[in-house]
């Protein structure tokens, strides 16, 4: 018996269920006490240190993640859309903080998040690291001190294995750029330029998304005006950065009220 939180992982074979298996792994303040994989992967009753080619670690996968959460402490969940809404529900009956990083998520599907967020302390964020959250902040103050003289384009590039487009770190920046400007995100986006598209909007903030290879995830937004540009950049190298991020956010929900937080909360930017 042990007063550290007992953190479950979701998505456990995955790039970032793994990255967060070893990160709690190699805390002193968290233990790991479940990891859950989908129905039939091939995973799923196999010993978690086994099936990532190491040790056994005494701890199963399992697909039941009711059962798994029973108990712990926190839940780290970067899945898919659709599984994250149902481990929400799951995670609120079990009393654990819930930190999400599953991007793709529609408006319609975050909502679905609203109840278990009555229940238990949710965190959720595109990107769970310190310097995106910064750059969030340092894109807010400098939307907000030029004017739409200033283009502003949001430019992200991943790994070829991503699904989704734009990434939710780029949404985040756009939603902190036009917040800068006192403007809605949705009136003013331009995303998937393609063919004839017309003039650039004064306005506008654009998107672009690059697919290749093992980039981990890089941003920069672009304040591009007559005669001058402005480029605010965040390069990530390593996964582990996401991974200590949600874990910092799991350690940092215990004991706080029911709600939805980010990572502005979490970090106190
Ligand atoms: N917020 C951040 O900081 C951050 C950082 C990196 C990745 N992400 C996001 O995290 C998500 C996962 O990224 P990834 O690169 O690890 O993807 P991945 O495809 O490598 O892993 C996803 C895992 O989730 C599992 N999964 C899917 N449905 C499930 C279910 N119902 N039950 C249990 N497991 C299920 C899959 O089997 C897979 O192992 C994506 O949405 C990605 O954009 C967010
Ligand atoms: O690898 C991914 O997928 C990433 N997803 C997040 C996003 O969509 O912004 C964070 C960066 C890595």
């Amino acid at each position: 018996m042990t007063d550290k939180p007992g953190i479950v992982i979701t998505g456990a074979s995955g790039r970032m269920g793994q990255m967060l298996i070893k990160t709690v792994l190699d805390s002193d303040k968290a233990e790991l006490a479940g990891v859950v994989e989908r129905e039939g992967h091939d995973w799923v009753g196999q010993d978690i240190g086994i099936a990532m080619g190491g040790a056994a670690l005494g701890v199963v996968v399992t697909d039941d993640a009711g059962s798994a959460f029973a108990g712990a402490q926190a839940v780290i969940d970067f899945t898919a859309p659709q599984a994250t809404i149902a481990f929400s529900k799951l995670a609120a009956e079990a009393g654990c903080v819930h930190v999400i990083g599953t991007t793709g998520m529609s408006e319609a599907e975050i909502a679905q998040l609203d109840p278990a967020a009555q229940d238990t302390v949710l965190v959720r964020a595109g990107n769970m690291s310190l310097g995106v959250n910064l750059l969030v902040q340092l894109t807010k103050k400098v939307a907000a001190a030029l004017d739409e003289d200033f283009d502003i384009e949001v430019i992200e590039a991943h790994h070829h294995h991503k699904v989704d487009a734009p990434s939710g770190t780029a949404l985040m920046l756009g939603e902190a750029a036009a917040e800068g400007r006192g403007v809605a995100l949705a009136e003013v986006s331009d995303r998937g330029r393609d063919g004839i598209t017309g003039a650039r909007k004064k306005g506008d903030i654009g998107f672009s998304a690059i697919r290749g290879g093992d980039i981990v995830g890089e941003h920069d937004v672009l304040f591009a005006a007559a005669g001058e540009r402005i480029v605010l950049r965040h390069m990530a190298t390593d996964r582990a950065i996401f991974a200590r991020g949600a874990l910092k956010a799991a350690l940092w929900g215990q004991g706080k009220d029911a709600g939805a937080y980010d990572m502005i909360d979490v970090l106190g930017l």
